[in-house]
């Protein structure tokens, strides 16, 4: 499914009206109607509903959803905001149909107190003020509309397209925004939705076609991003080969693992298995080896040169003693070390094979800008895998630059380095050098956890390693990520990094056919 911005929408739109052969008014029909039918889905037995309206489009859902509900029993008060002579067309087709019914009360500051009454009266109460249409910060009786929306704890709060006070692109709250339990948007889920705080305001999303040409028929602009769904690397979800021996599975080498770290390359190990690698190799400093091979069983131990971290030059191990690996992920547990940018420049023009970065592989990287050329040569893809603090190292800003802006310095970053960026949080950005960007859906809070991002690390080296082609991998392996912490359910404050490695193979077996 795509993830659109208000621009996308607002062209898909106009591609359907004008090119389409499709009368915005039916759009708008089929918009309100779905808001109805959502309202009604939660409460089948009529009740009283407060509808809030614009003058724009997204007020002429309101009055859609209105009349519905009318129709089918309830009690609908309705009130407008801004002047009647400024409704649009379209809605002022759907505005009329209800003032024939119901008198439709414009709302300024003196009426505050009745609109007041009627809201805590209200079992629901409907925001279609404004959607994507919204520009700058709310003007005055808006905002006090929205206050007191907010401060009416009895009625489901229903938000049309998005809740008023979002930025559909950014997900930025200006200075107030209502609090919705559920929002119905249109056809693709906007940016908003996701993005903080805005997506903390929506509750619910629930996406309702409305007869949009889709861009399969022609329609532009083709969305740049999408969330990123099982259908997109489906093909890659197989049963294994009956006939297959360990080595049809490919062969990561995982590199990390100073001292006191163990523990993150052991993790990034065991999580490369569990995603289906015939064979893992782990490589720690020489001093940990012993401690290593203690801990664990079914990977191959090979140490470098170093006391504690990797000695200056160690990395030249790699050449003198060449073993066939199909993939690569450097960073859990590396640590800093001296000589590391000559090491980390080695390393990017020795291996050519799909390389995942991680941890303090990103800080390295983003300590020395030198290296930043060795990784645009590349001829193999190569994946990052941030979290906002090493995000905000490689691009020098605040991490607050970061949150506020995720897909822009994704794609930046992307860009820049030609390389593929996985922006870790609540909802990870994949973000690919062509501009494309998946948006994944899936996470929870017990993925907020030390160890958890060497578990995705593995994960994505563990498909590299197998052959799958690295913007098929990475998004797979972070979905199946995420929906590991999904099901830890309730457990989520006492899940251990390791249970969500066992949840792994639940999640393949869901998703194999
Ligand atoms: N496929 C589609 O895109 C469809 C969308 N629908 C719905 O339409 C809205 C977008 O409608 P649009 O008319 O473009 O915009 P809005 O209704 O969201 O907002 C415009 C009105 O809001 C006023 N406004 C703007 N900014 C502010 C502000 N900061 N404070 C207060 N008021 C503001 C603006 O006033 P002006 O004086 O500037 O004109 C307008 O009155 C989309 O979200 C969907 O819900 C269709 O119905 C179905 C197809
Ligand atoms: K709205």
């Amino acid at each position: 499914m795509y993830l659109v911005t208000a621009e996308e929408m607002r062209m898909l739109d106009r591609y359907t009206i004008t090119k389409g052969g499709i009368p915005g008014i039916i759009l708008m029909e089929q918009a309100g109607k779905a808001v109805a039918e959502e309202i009604m889905a939660r409460q089948p037995s009529p009740g009283r509903a407060v509808i809030l309206g614009g003058t724009g489009h997204n007020g002429g859902d309101g009055w859609v959803a209105a009349r519905h509900l009318l129709y089918r029993g309830w009690t609908v008060l309705l009130w407008r905001l801004g002047k009647e002579e400024k409704i649009v067309p379209d809605a002022k087709v759907f505005y009329e149909a209800c003032s024939r019914h119901v008198p439709v009360r414009g709302c300024d500051s003196t009426q505050l107190p009745e609109l007041e009454r009627d809201l805590r009266s209200a079992d629901v109460i409907v925001d279609a003020m404004l959607g994507t249409g919204a520009k700058g910060e709310l003007r005055q009786t808006v905002a006090e509309v929205v206050t007191l929306v907010n401060a009416v704890d009895r009625a489901r709060v229903v938000a049309v397209d998005l809740p008023t006070g979002v930025d559909a692109d950014t997900g930025a709250v200006s200075t107030m925004a209502v609090k919705a339990d559920v929002t119905v948007t249109f056809q693709y889920p906007k940016w908003g939705h996701y993005l903080r705080p805005g997506t903390d305001f929506c509750g619910e999303v629930i996406v309702r076609e409305i007869g949009l040409t889709p861009p399969s028929l022609g329609a532009t602009p083709v969305p740049r991003a999408r969330l990123n769904d099982p259908e997109l690397w489906h093909e890659y979800c197989v049963r294994r080969d009956p006939w297959a021996h360990k080595g049809t599975y490919g062969h990561l080498l995982v590199i990390g693992g100073a001292r006191g770290m163990l523990g993150a390359v052991a993790m990034a190990g065991e999580a490369a298995y569990r995603m289906g690698t015939g064979l893992v190799t782990l490589t720690v400093p020489e001093s940990e080896r012993l401690a290593l091979a203690a801990k664990v069983t079914q990977a191959m131990v090979w140490s470098w040169p170093g006391d504690g971290v990797f000695a200056a030059g160690s990395v030249a191990a790699f050449r003198e003693t060449p073993r066939r690996f199909s993939a690569l992920a450097v960073g859990p547990g590396l640590g800093r070390f001296a000589g590391e940018e000559a090491w980390m420049a080695q390393l990017l023009e020795q291996a050519d094979l799909p390389l995942v970065l991680d941890a303090d592989a990103c800080n390295i990287l983003a300590d020395y800008s030198g290296l930043l050329p060795l990784v645009r040569a590349r001829k193999q893809a190569t994946i990052f895998t941030p979290h906002p603090g090493e995000m905000a190292r490689l691009m020098r800003l605040p991490v607050k630059g970061v949150e506020e802006n995720r897909p822009l310095v994704a794609r930046k970053l992307a860009e820049r380095l030609q390389a593929i960026i996985v922006l870790k949080g609540r909802y990870t950005l994949i973000a690919f050098p062509d501009g494309r960007c998946l948006l994944n859906p899936t996470g929870g809070p017990a993925l907020a956890k030390a160890g958890s991002g060497d578990l995705l690390t593995g994960m994505i080296g563990a498909l590299l390693a197998q052959g799958v082609p690295a913007e098929k991998a990475v998004p797979m392996a972070v979905f199946v990520h995420g929906r590991a912490g999904e099901m830890t359910g309730m457990q989520e404050h006492s899940v251990m990094v390791t249970d969500l490695c066992q949840a792994i193979p639940v999640v393949i077996d869901q998703l194999v056919d």
